[in-house]
């Protein structure tokens, strides 16, 4: 089975400097995958890359079966959409909700319009009210929904998510995991999720990979994370961090 994401030797630059240094992990299709790791390990950096965010990158990165080329790739967006930990940054702050969910069906002239964000905004548990107001009329949580449903409107098959719940309160978190995990389930999405949080992959993820200084150290099943048994010393060290009880690797 051809893998959703495909990273074979991937480093990655910001001008000199290599952040991600010969990364290589496949997402399987449907699957769930996390990144962790300490902060400026390369995580993030990693979803700019595949989405063309972080233009200077080497090695191959294979998306939906497809070769991603350094030059903007329209198509890819259909595929493939981004979300961010802040979707009060992600918004734009004098654009209706109604605006923004149709936004993507006018530039890639898809009919349907006034369907579509009905849909959508059910599909992500917004009443209709919320369609003609503004972002600042909108809870955290709330904001989240909207740009979850707007990375939605092309009906992609992947979503890249980027501390998707680490803006919000502790009590919205659960909410948002929750939908998360209802989307998938229902529209039969695949995750490449970036976290701090060791809960949150346990709850959404099949596996993860554990970064470090760029590289990967690690990759398990969710089961390992679950019941402590992560193999190498730093994972084991960042999951002790979390709280969790270590057993025998
Ligand atoms: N636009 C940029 N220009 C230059 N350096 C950058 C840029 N964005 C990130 N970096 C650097 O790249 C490295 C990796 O950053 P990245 O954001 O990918 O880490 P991360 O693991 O996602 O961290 P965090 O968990 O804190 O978000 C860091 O050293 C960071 O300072």
């Amino acid at each position: 089975m051809t893998a959703a994401i495909h990273l074979d030797n991937l480093t990655i630059s910001y001008g000199p400097t290599a952040v991600v240094h010969s990364v290589s992990f496949d997402v399987a299709a449907g699957e769930s995958f996390a990144l962790v790791g300490e902060s400026g390990s390369g995580k993030s950096t990693i979803l700019k890359a595949i989405s063309g965010l972080a233009p200077d990158w080497t090695g191959t990165i294979t998306v939906d079966g497809i070769v991603r080329a350094h030059a903007p790739d329209r198509a890819f967006a259909r595929t493939c959409q981004m979300v961010f930990q802040d979707p009060y940054g992600s918004l734009h702050p004098r654009k209706t909700v109604d605006t923004c969910l149709a936004e993507p069906l006018a530039i890639h002239g898809i009919g349907g319009r006034d369907g579509r964000v009905k849909d959508m905004l059910a599909a992500v548990g917004l009443d209709q009210r919320f369609r003609f107001r503004f972002p600042h009329q909108l809870s955290g949580g709330q904001r989240q929904r909207v740009a979850i449903a707007r990375a939605l409107m092309l009906e992609p098959r992947l979503l890249l998510l980027d501390e998707p719940t680490s803006a919000l309160d502790v009590s919205v978190q659960a909410e948002i995991l929750n939908l998360l995990k209802k989307l998938r389930r229902e529209q039969g999405l695949t995750y490449l999720m970036v976290t701090h949080n060791l809960p949150v992959v346990s709850f959404l993820c099949d596996r993860l990979a554990v970064m470090r200084h760029g590289r990967i150290v690690e990759v398990a099943g969710v089961d390992a994370l679950k019941t402590g048994r992560l193999e190498e010393p730093y994972s084991r060290e960042l999951y002790a961090a979390s709280g969790g009880t270590l057993q025998p690797a």
